[in-house]
């Protein structure tokens, strides 16, 4: 990067010495140990330590700058920029020194399906011939491949790298998840918002937000705060949560497109089950639409009307959208079909929390003549709380439960699985995933189904400090070969229990 004026780079409400205005700023980091010679350091008040402790490593690695909320002794010569927010600044920053952003912004929030409707938003885009990325829980996804990422939300810096990066490279239009996390540390403050979608709100991240409401409020920042007056708002209003979000909006002048069965933008008005796929009629300023969707599971139609909502309050042309729709793919390890065993389906999915077990095994069940196996775990260092609820659903919703380790991070894994067990009368104990994966694989016989929760794309997982190489769609994949050649009567992919002319194949 080319070398900024510090006073360029700082919110009007920095308090800054003149002497240090034209200061050349070179590059920028939260992190002391990445400072490097020329930079701004930027010191967050942080949940486990305060980032002005670390100024002086961060200059003895040559920052010259230092940005905080409280003043610390500095070296002469060291500039200091004084703001009400670091958080906030953080972002005016990083979105000043890394400029471009494409045009085209949506944003999504809700606790389940914004992966999802990241990558139908830029699906649609693609189809309608617009350079379309999406940034979330997968990484990018550009026209020129996938980077995988660690958060949700990156950090203001990282995200607005990766928004002058993809910018530059020609992408216009641009969807990304807006995590709770995300929103409350101000990281899309400085993004430039054209329309901000919602889904769904249930219990998630209470070992974060202190309630239920704050959780919400985090949520409703989007709305009520980021996106600018005239901006698009596609709300689903199916859950009884979302008329705040549809208040928030109004409140705030945007241009609000209601979608569901009670939605008024777009009005769901009936949904047909065929196989793995659905036939939605949709309603649409007076015009009714008959839709195609290629996905299985109510909860698809939720996350692709919301989708759909984004691309018309960004601009698209209705009838291109819900034309897009019918050529959707779900997004990597999302209700993933990775292959079969006596017929009977095997799907690798992400869900990692209660409601969205309970939907995973909704949609699934229609499918199922024999038993609807699962197989899951709770990730180490989240929300306890939800350890039992999501043992209760299990043993609620599936035949045969299977309760393995997830990432258990610090925790011990025994502790993880013996609080879902608790909940889950009947159900089995395999800690090792893989093997559960390879039990439970082996298992089925025709008419069965296999849902692997709560790690979807993931290619690790996380044990104590370390990361070890896994994937459920590799294991599952494996256990499904070495079954084929065990058993003499496995077809390979015909779930022969649904009836033929039902098939979609590509979708199962
Ligand atoms: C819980 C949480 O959100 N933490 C985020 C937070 O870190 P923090 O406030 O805890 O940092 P801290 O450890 O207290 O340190 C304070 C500051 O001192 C700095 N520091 C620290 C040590 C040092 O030697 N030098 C130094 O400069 C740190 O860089 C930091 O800026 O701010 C950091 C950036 O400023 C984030 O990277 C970090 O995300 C961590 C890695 C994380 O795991 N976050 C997860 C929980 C998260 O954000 N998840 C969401 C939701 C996912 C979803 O459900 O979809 C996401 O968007 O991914
Ligand atoms: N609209 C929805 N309602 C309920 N459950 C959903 C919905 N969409 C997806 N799910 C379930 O939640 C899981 C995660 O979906 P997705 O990754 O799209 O959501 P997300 O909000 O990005 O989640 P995360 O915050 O964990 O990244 C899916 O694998 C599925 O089980
Ligand atoms: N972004 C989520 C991902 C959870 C994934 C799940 N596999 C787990 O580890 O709980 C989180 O950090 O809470
Ligand atoms: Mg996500």
């Amino acid at each position: 990067m080319s070398p900024r004026p510090l006073a360029a780079l700082l919110p009007a409400d920095a308090v800054l010495d003149p002497r240090f205005a034209a200061m050349p700023i070179v590059g920028i980091t939260v992190d002391s140990r990445a400072a490097q010679p020329g930079w701004l350091f930027c010191a967050m008040p942080g949940i486990k330590a305060d980032g002005m402790d670390f100024a002086a490593q961060a200059v003895a690695n040559g920052a010259v700058a230092v940005l905080g909320e409280r003043a610390a002794p500095l070296p002469e010569g060291i500039a200091f920029a004084g703001v009400p927010n670091a958080r906030k600044a953080l972002s005016h920053v990083a979105a000043a020194f890394h400029p471009r952003q494409p045009a085209t912004i949506a944003a999504v929030t809700g606790t389940s399906g914004k992966t999802s409707v990241a990558a139908f938003v830029r699906q649609i885009w693609a189809a309608l011939g617009l350079p379309a990325a999406s940034i979330g829980t997968v990484g990018l996804v550009a026209p020129w491949g996938e980077t995988y990422g660690s958060l949700t939300t990156p950090d203001p810096v990282a995200l607005h790298a990766l928004l002058d990066e993809v910018a530059g490279r020609g992408v216009t239009h641009l969807a990304m998840e807006a995590s709770s996390h995300g929103l409350d540390q101000h990281r899309l403050d400085g993004v430039r918002l054209a329309a901000g979608g919602f889904t769904n709100l249930s219990r998630d991240h209470l070992d974060y937000h202190p309630t239920l409401e704050a959780y919400r409020d985090a949520k409703l920042r989007l709305f009520s705060e980021l996106l600018p007056p005239g901006a698009a708002a596609a709300i689903e209003t199916d859950h009884p949560e979302a008329q705040a979000f549809v208040d928030a909006a109004a409140a705030r002048g945007l241009n609000v497109l209601t979608v569901g069965e009670k939605g008024s933008g777009i009005k769901l008005l009936s949904i047909d089950v065929q196989g793995f796929s659905q036939g939605l009629r949709l309603e649409h300023r007076g015009a009714v639409h008959a839709v195609r969707l290629p996905l299985a599971g109510r909860f698809q139609v939720e996350n692709a009307l919301v989708a759909a909502g984004l691309c018309i309050g960004c601009g698209a042309e209705p009838a291109a959208v819900f034309a897009a729709l019918e050529r959707l793919e779900g997004a990597k390890g999302r209700l993933e079909r990775v292959g079969a065993v006596n017929g009977a389906p095997v799907f690798v999915d992400y869900a990692h929390k209660p409601d969205a077990l309970e939907k995973a095994l909704e949609a699934l069940r229609p499918f199922v003549r024999d038993r609807l196996v699962v197989v899951f775990g709770c990730g180490g260092d989240r929300d306890p709380g939800k350890r039992p609820m999501m043992g209760a659903i299990a043993a609620r919703l599936a035949d045969r439960v299977i309760v393995t380790d997830d990432n258990p991070r610090s925790e011990d894994p025994a502790a993880i699985r013996a609080a879902a067990l608790a909940a889950a009368p009947g159900a089995i104990e395999i800690g090792d995933r893989g093997e559960a994966i390879r039990t439970a694989v082996a298992e089925l016989r025709p008419g069965d189904a296999l849902l692997i929760a709560g790690k979807g794309h993931e290619p690790g997982q996380i044990v104590g400090r370390t990361v070890l190489p896994f994937s459920d769609h590799e294991v599952a994949r494996a256990a499904i070969s070495a079954a084929g050649t065990r058993s003499p009567q496995a077809t390979g992919d015909e779930p022969h229990f649904l009836p033929a002319d039902t098939l979609n194949r590509d979708q199962l």
